[in-house]
């Protein structure tokens, strides 16, 4: 199957959709796996800051326990302080270490307050009916001593004859913030804790949250957690005006809940990221692909307009170029005729006059206009599309000095009910423009006599056949034939003699209207067809050329000659074989009647002639030779000059 590329443009909207489809899908994924990933992360902070936690108790706790081995061994105040001293001075996480034995409360940094039995009951680390070798772990508070926020734990002892005895080690809340800070879920998520009981914030890492309310567990979730939940979820929740989720997990030594989340935003963001990056990277490989593909293709027929021959083959090899890759419905190439200013399409017949703004637009150098509407375009209105159609003049653009000239060749003219890419109209344009100039040219060299730079008999046939459909004007056509020309080669040599016909070829360029066709018809013979509208403005025409023609003299070294033509002529009407034959008749009546005279096919003085020759076929100039021999004469004042 021939895999034609306009399916394939035909899929880019498809396709394009898919594509969105697709990066929603992918985008929808990254989230997911985003979000799953974020909340991974928050577990595993969690667990890390429960391990840390749980260390700083246990070790709170162990230098409880020799600190109260110290006291109960030596009895002396001293020692304990020095060794609780060295205890605050070496972890950094205690703030300070006191002891309160006989209504005296010592303290590490050299703190004594004595007789304080009764204010030390409303201290948050004194516990009432705290047992001798239990541990008492505080409520949140901030330290009377260091004024930061801290928890402390207490140990009660029996130490004989000394009362009620405490050792107190108070852990800096806002040293182990900073220590869980570095716990980041994603880029800006963070570790922080609520104590369960009193819904304080208890670690975080801005200092100045801590002893402020929880704003992510709302008294529900503190109640469950209360009420024995041990960990969970919170997908979401405002705060600072952004949404949040977090995770949490209670830990047992502190009695807290620790919790790690991030923004909602920041999931969605890199989902997003992700997302975008994955889609814009797929949407460029496959539009890299589609664009190479049409573009090799495009290449590959596109190569193809550039074999035409005739301009048939080119329309034909277009329309389908045009079918296959936009899906074109019509086609119509207009090719310009400079020389009567006209835009005339062979395929279809159309010969119109050149839309104003076309020029305009060239001189902007636009060349796509783009859905031309009837009223804006005269042809657009004669080809009266049932689909919008696009406008695309043809146009050469050549630089003189630095100053751009355009020429315009042709007019492209799409019908196109879908979307038309300028990329690929463009490229069509530019495969046309070059087709049409090489086949322009190829007639061009096919369609001219060398020599003298008339058209030759081809063209003048292809015109005639064209004339002949038209029925405005009426044309005529004129042979005309050098006489004696063989003696004047023979006398004068044969570069002469093309001298002459060279001469000859000027002089009909000099003395017929631009639109007339001439044409050298072969050796010494010529042809015209032109526009006139009747015999007699024909013939007068003719007189005129023929006389002028014979008005000329022309200089061989010394000598000079003068040179006469015969026309013979007839109107263009039924066919185009007829049409010669009878101006050739009436050539051969003047060549019978001597020469150097203009005679058409109707005048009946010339037909009785004829008939007296009893020669009517086609001429044959052998047989005529020297009816009046051309006239030699000496070197005259006004010659003709002709052009090497
Ligand atoms: N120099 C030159 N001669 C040519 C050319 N083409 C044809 N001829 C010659 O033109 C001559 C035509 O001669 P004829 O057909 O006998 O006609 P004629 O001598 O003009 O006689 P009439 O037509 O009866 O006046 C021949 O001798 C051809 O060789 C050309 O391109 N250059």
């Amino acid at each position: 199957m021939d895999f034609k590329p306009k399916y394939l443009i035909n899929l880019v909207l498809p396709l394009f959709v898919l594509l969105i489809a697709t990066l929603v899908y992918i985008g929808y994924s990254d989230y997911k796996a985003i979000r799953e990933s974020a909340y991974s992360q928050a577990r595993a902070n969690i667990s890390v800051a429960q391990d840390y936690l749980n260390q700083h108790y246990t070790a709170a706790n162990n230098q409880l326990y020799l600190l109260s081995e110290i006291l109960q061994d030596k009895e002396d105040i001293a020692t304990f302080l020095t060794a609780a001293q060295y205890v605050v001075d070496h972890q950094n996480k205690f703030l300070e270490v006191g002891l309160l034995m006989d209504s005296t409360y010592y303290g590490t940094n050299r703190l004594k307050f004595e007789d304080v039995a009764d204010r030390v009951r409303h201290r948050p680390w004194y516990a009432e009916a705290q047992q001798s070798g239990a541990t008492f772990l505080s409520p949140f508070y901030r330290s009377n001593s260091t004024k930061k926020w801290c928890v402390a734990l207490t140990r009660a002892l029996e130490v004989p004859g000394k009362g009620d005895v405490r050792i107190v080690i108070e852990l800096d809340a806002s040293a182990m913030s900073e220590d869980l800070s570095s716990l980041r879920t994603m880029k800006d998520g963070y570790v922080f804790a609520v104590e369960s009981e009193s819904g304080q914030v208890v670690i975080h890492p801005d200092p100045s949250r801590l002893g402020t309310a929880s704003v992510s567990l709302s008294p529900d979730i503190l109640d469950d957690i209360l009420n024995g939940e041990q960990a969970g979820e919170i997908p979401s929740y405002a705060y600072q005006d952004e949404y949040k989720f977090s995770v949490y997990e209670t830990n047992q030594r502190f009695g807290w809940v620790l919790l790690s989340g991030t923004r909602n935003q920041e999931i969605t963001a890199n989902a997003l990221k992700l997302g975008v990056v994955g889609g814009t990277l797929l949407a460029m490989l496959f539009f890299i692909l589609l664009v190479g593909y049409l573009h090799s293709r495009v290449h590959q027929t596109g190569g193809q307009l550039l074999e035409a021959l005739e301009f048939e083959d080119l329309h034909l090899q277009l329309t389908k170029l045009l079918k296959n890759t936009i899906g074109c419905s019509q086609v119509y190439l207009f090719v310009m005729n400079e020389k009567e200013g006209v835009l005339e399409e062979p395929h279809h017949h159309l010969r119109v006059a050149v839309p104003t703004d076309l020029f305009c637009r060239l001189s902007g150098c636009q060349q796509l206009g783009r859905d031309c509407q009837p009223e804006q375009d005269l042809i657009v209105r004669q080809i009266s599309p049932n689909v919008p159609c696009i406008r695309l003049p043809l146009v050469n653009t050549a630089r003189s000095g630095h100053i751009p000239t355009n020429q315009l060749v042709g007019v492209l003219y799409i019908c196109q009910p879908g979307m038309a890419y300028p990329f690929f109209v463009k490229m069509i344009v530019n495969y046309t423009l070059s087709a049409l100039n090489q086949l322009l040219l190829t007639q061009h060299i096919r369609s001219e006599d060398q020599m003298t730079g008339l058209k030759n008999k081809n063209y003048l046939r292809k015109q005639m056949e064209q004339r002949l459909a038209e029925t405005q004007a009426q044309y005529y056509l004129a042979m005309i034939d050098i006489d004696d020309f063989k003696s004047i080669n023979d006398t004068y040599g044969h570069l002469f003699g093309d001298k002459v016909i060279l001469m000859i070829a000027a002089l009909m360029k000099r003395g017929f209207r631009a639109n007339s066709v001439l044409c050298r018809y072969g050796g010494e013979e010529f042809a015209v067809l032109m526009a006139a509208s009747d015999i007699d403005e024909a013939k007068e025409r003719l007189e005129a050329f023929r006389a002028s023609v014979a008005g000329q003299k022309i200089r061989v070294s010394d000598k000079s000659c003068s040179i006469t033509v015969s026309v013979g002529f007839a109107l263009l009407q039924e066919g185009m074989e007829s049409t010669i034959s009878q101006a050739d008749k009436a050539l051969y009546r003047v060549k019978s009647q001597g020469k150097n005279q203009v005679f058409d096919a109707e005048d009946p003085s010339s037909e009785s002639s004829a008939a007296m020759s009893g020669k009517t076929g086609p001429i044959n100039h052998a047989k005529l030779k020297n009816t009046k021999p051309f006239s030699e004469v000496r070197q005259s004042a006004t010659l003709t000059t002709i052009d090497d």
